[in-house]
């Protein structure tokens, strides 16, 4: 059994040949060079024209339960856009991702009303998340200490730091046990203490067979919580294996990047590319998939 075969046990998401393309105007002349574009060109404003983003380029990948997949690369890579297309927030473009349970997002915030206080949102965040109000209040002590807001629990949302309003919605996403977590950027502005205890909590998450998704620029944050780490690079999904491996890569790219060595980086990424074992996803019969 080769390295990638041992995710594929007990899978969480499956996400099965996915792609995202976007369609925005742009005042580029011939951006596409997409001929089936000429007729809607002629209804934008003169000298608007459509570009094609591909955001996220064909992939296939399964994540399993007890995983905590770090996703990395550069800035307009594709991971926000990979986490909301596994948080169901978009559809792809092609292909289908499918996942055991209903994936929980840190974007619980769009519930979150920054006029009330703390206590107050973690009420609204936990019902919002499906929670009955007699839940909420068998929670509600481990989320304010989770997010270590102490007495500013009281206080409007709207006065808390960056850091303490992403403690509150760290605290309140985890209180549901979520089996399909997904942290883009989340955990960035905690403090060290903090720090202690998104490590412990998340721990906890993966004992409990829950899959999680990081994504971060933090390579520490990264090497700290995830036992698989993802690569992606311009929309390509070029690497997928255990966190030293992928993040060793990775910043040999980056650093032959910054010495100007593009002829090395496109080196590096042709490597990561091919040693990469992709899973294929096969309809063994109509509505049934296996994983190979
Ligand atoms: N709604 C959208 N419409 C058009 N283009 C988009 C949209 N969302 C993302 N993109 C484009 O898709 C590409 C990938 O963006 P995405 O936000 O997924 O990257 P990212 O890896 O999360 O970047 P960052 O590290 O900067 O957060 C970028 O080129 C971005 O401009």
């Amino acid at each position: 059994m080769d390295a990638t075969n041992q995710f594929v046990s007990d899978p969480a998401v499956v996400i099965d040949n996915v792609s995202m393309t976007y369609k925005v105007a742009t005042n580029e002349s011939n951006p596409s060079g997409d001929p089936a574009w000429s007729k809607l060109i002629k209804r934008l404003t003169p000298g608007q024209r459509m570009a094609t983003v591909h955001a996220l380029k064909p992939m296939s990948m399964v994540a399993s339960h007890g995983e905590t997949i770090g996703v990395i690369g550069r800035n307009g890579s594709g991971k926000s856009t990979l986490m909301r297309l596994i948080g169901g927030n978009e559809r792809p473009t092609t292909g289908s991702v499918l996942a055991t349970n209903t994936p929980v997002a840190l974007g619980v915030s769009a519930a979150l009303m920054p006029d009330l206080p703390g206590e107050e949102n973690i009420h609204l965040g936990c019902l919002a998340m499906g929670l009955t109000p007699t839940q909420v209040v068998a929670k509600y002590d481990q989320i304010v200490e989770l997010s270590g807001l102490g007495s500013a629990i009281h206080l409007p949302m709207k006065s808390y730091s960056s850091g303490m309003s992403s403690r509150l919605r760290f605290a309140i996403a985890t209180a549901i046990d979520p089996e399909i977590l997904i942290l883009d950027e989340a955990l960035n502005t905690g403090d060290a203490e903090f720090s202690q205890r998104t490590k412990a909590r998340m721990t906890e998450l993966r004992k409990q067979a829950g899959c999680v998704f990081l994504v971060s620029h933090a390579m520490e944050s990264i090497r700290d919580l995830c036992n698989r780490v993802i690569w992606l690079d311009k929309g390509d999904f070029l690497h997928d294996g255990e966190p030293e491996a992928v993040i060793k890569l990775y910043e040999r790219f980056i650093e032959q990047l910054r010495r100007g060595d593009l002829a090395g980086a496109d080196k590096t990424k042709r490597a990561a590319r091919r040693e990469m074992q992709a899973v294929e996803i096969q309809e063994s019969e109509r509505g049934r998939r296996s994983i190979r």
